[in-house]
């Protein structure tokens, strides 16, 4: 993960919090009647501290008959009626954004990860993008189910029930209103904290869930080089960082309600006090008698007026931890993703760069043109994200339509990374890359991805909808059939992921036929023919022969064979001298 992008300044938090808030736009109207019906909710408080202050003077000190208990109790029940379904509705509501906010950001990570392609995917460690998109996404749920919600009810019910309380008696309401400021000034020097502990959490977190990723992959390795103890202690000792920061994490919180519990209890103590002394006539601040009512009606009131800050208190972590979770997706994409509602795996089209969604869009339709496309490369340098030096500088070819041109030189010196390129998945620093707007891109890599399924399904990835009888084409023409026919459930044999229980050269050779799946204009092929015997490589050469009519290749490769297939070459350019 690169390092964290500025971040603990006022500056970023308001950028992160409208990244945050952005993403809930279009449940909006959604969650808006949720914070409603809880501010209702808090509102009906007024009306049923009333009807019990009613009740309780009417019964205890009024001595009146039960007749007059039938209003104040019928709207008492009528007020716990309104605010139960009132809550139950809030939290179903609030219960649904939050499930529709994670499920969009999920996607718009996986989206911003396709949108930033292969080659940047290529530095990151898997581990780490999977815990942003769980974990990391999960941290965010208690801001819009807990904290804006609480928030909301913090700036309409405290106010509601203030004049209430004003109503009734100044002075109840002048101690409320004197106490209500200690609560946020509190919030905000806890909040700061919790935040920091947060992202360390949460960067933990990612950090032992890339390890644990890597070594479950390395296992085979590790066993064989005797390092199972020394991994495991490591693995302890990513788990007990964990434990260490969630604790410190939990400590904020609890701290924060404390203080707030406190502030509250110890208002409401004054008030209670106020009425105790009143009542027993040590104290008349007032001048005129308080009924009892009236006493009841503010004392059930005050805890009510502290509620909605605690529940904020209690929330205000939330925030914190989402404020972290936010900078740490911010600190792995370099900045903060944009989350369209549109298609999630639109990838980002480079600068000077001509013809890039048709590799990831490819699909096939009859009545596309298949004309063999061209390609024209204009003074480009390629340098990979974050290397000092250009991989290849100013180079310049053209290749005309449904021509067939080997890249040759030796190795790292530029040729895969050239194939990135054109495939889209590199952006030239300078320079440009022509390739007709639309054009069915195909290619087949050096260290094909293949996932866990059958043979079948790999190939289908990019045609699903190809019949049966394209895939038999297409393997036969691959030299897939070659080692499917021997496999005991032929296509249908399930591989492992990256492509277990397949040699080097049969992944190759799935990868190509799923390339040849896409009726390709442009194939772009990487060593195709790198692990294989001479014959099955005469083989794989004569059938794309006949295969490939009206596609442009290029191919990079070592192989004599392969360049005397291709007919031309293009030699890449000796390496830039790297300054000492
Ligand atoms: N992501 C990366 N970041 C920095 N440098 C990279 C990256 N990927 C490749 N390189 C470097 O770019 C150079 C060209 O690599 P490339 O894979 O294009 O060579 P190649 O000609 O295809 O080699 P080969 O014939 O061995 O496949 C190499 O020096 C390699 O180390």
């Amino acid at each position: 993960m690169s390092a964290p992008p500025p971040g603990t300044t006022a500056d970023a938090r308001r950028r992160r919090t409208r990244w945050l808030d952005t993403q809930l736009a279009p449940w909006r109207t959604r969650h808006r009647r949720a914070c409603a019906c809880q501010v209702l909710a808090g509102w009906l408080w007024i009306p049923q501290a009333a009807a019990i202050a009613w009740a309780l003077d009417a019964l205890l000190f009024a001595r009146a008959g039960l007749d007059a208990l039938h209003a104040p109790l019928m709207l008492l029940a009528a007020t716990l009626l309104a605010r139960t379904l009132l809550v139950w509705a809030g939290q179903r509501l609030q219960a649904d954004v939050i499930e529709s906010v994670l499920a969009r950001l999920r996607a718009g990570l996986a989206g911003a990860v396709a949108a930033r392609g292969p080659v940047w995917l290529r530095g990151r460690r898997s581990g780490a993008l999977v815990a942003l998109s769980t974990g990391h996404v999960d941290a965010t749920a208690g801001y819009y189910g807990g904290y804006l919600v609480a928030r909301a009810e913090l700036a309409l019910v405290p106010v509601a029930i203030l004049i209430a309380v004003f109503a009734a008696d100044w002075i109840v309401g002048l101690v409320l209103l004197l106490t209500a400021p200690l609560a946020p000034i509190f919030m905000m020097l806890i909040g700061m904290g919790a935040e920091t502990a947060g992202r360390r959490q949460l960067a933990a977190l990612a950090r032992a869930g890339a390890h644990f990723t890597d070594r479950l992959r390395g296992l085979d390795l590790i066993r064989v080089y005797g390092r199972g103890d020394a991994e495991l202690a490591q693995v302890g000792e990513a788990t007990e960082t964990i434990r260490v920061r969630s604790m410190r994490v939990l400590r904020i919180a609890f701290l924060s309600s404390a203080v707030l519990e406190f502030f509250a209890s110890v208002s409401v103590a004054l008030v209670a006090v106020y009425f105790g002394f009143t009542y027993l006539g040590m104290l008349d601040l007032r001048g005129v008698t308080l009924p009892l009512s009236t006493g009841l009606f503010c004392l059930l009131l005050a805890p009510e007026f502290y509620a909605p800050m605690r529940r904020l208190a209690a929330n205000y972590h939330d925030r914190a931890n989402a404020l972290a979770a936010v900078a740490e997706i911010e600190a792995a994409f370099d900045g903060l993703p944009m989350i369209a509602s549109g298609s999630p795996l639109t990838p980002q089209v480079g600068e000077g760069w001509d013809g890039g969604e048709a590799c990831v869009r490819a699909e096939i339709h009859p009545s596309q043109s298949s004309q063999p496309a061209a390609v024209r490369v204009s003074d480009v340098t390629l340098r990979h994200p974050e290397a000092r030096t250009p991989v290849l500088q100013d180079i310049s070819l053209h290749v005309q339509p449904g021509a067939r041109l080997a890249l040759v030189g030796p190795s790292g010196s530029g040729k895969s990374t050239l194939l990135d390129a054109l495939a889209g998945w590199l952006t030239p620093e300078s320079g440009r890359i022509d390739i007709a707007p639309g054009t069915r891109i195909a290619l087949a890599g050096q260290r094909p991805w293949l996932f866990h399924g059958s043979i079948a399904d790999n190939l289908r990835i990019g045609a699903a909808d190809a019949t049966d009888a394209e895939l038999a084409e297409a393997a036969r023409v691959a030299q897939v059939t070659r080692f499917v026919s021997q496999l005991p459930d032929g296509m249908d044999t399930v591989i492992g992921e990256r492509g277990f229980g397949l040699s080097g050269g049969e992944a190759r050779r799935v990868a190509l036929a799923r390339a040849l799946l896409l009726r390709p204009q442009l194939l772009l092929l990487d060593e195709p023919t790198a692990f294989l015997d001479p014959a099955t490589e005469a083989d794989l050469l004569a059938a794309l022969d006949a295969h490939l009519p009206g596609c442009t290749v290029i191919v990079a490769t070592h192989s004599e064979a392969v360049m005397a297939w291709a007919g031309t070459q293009w030699h890449v350019p000796a390496p830039v001298e790297v300054a000492p």
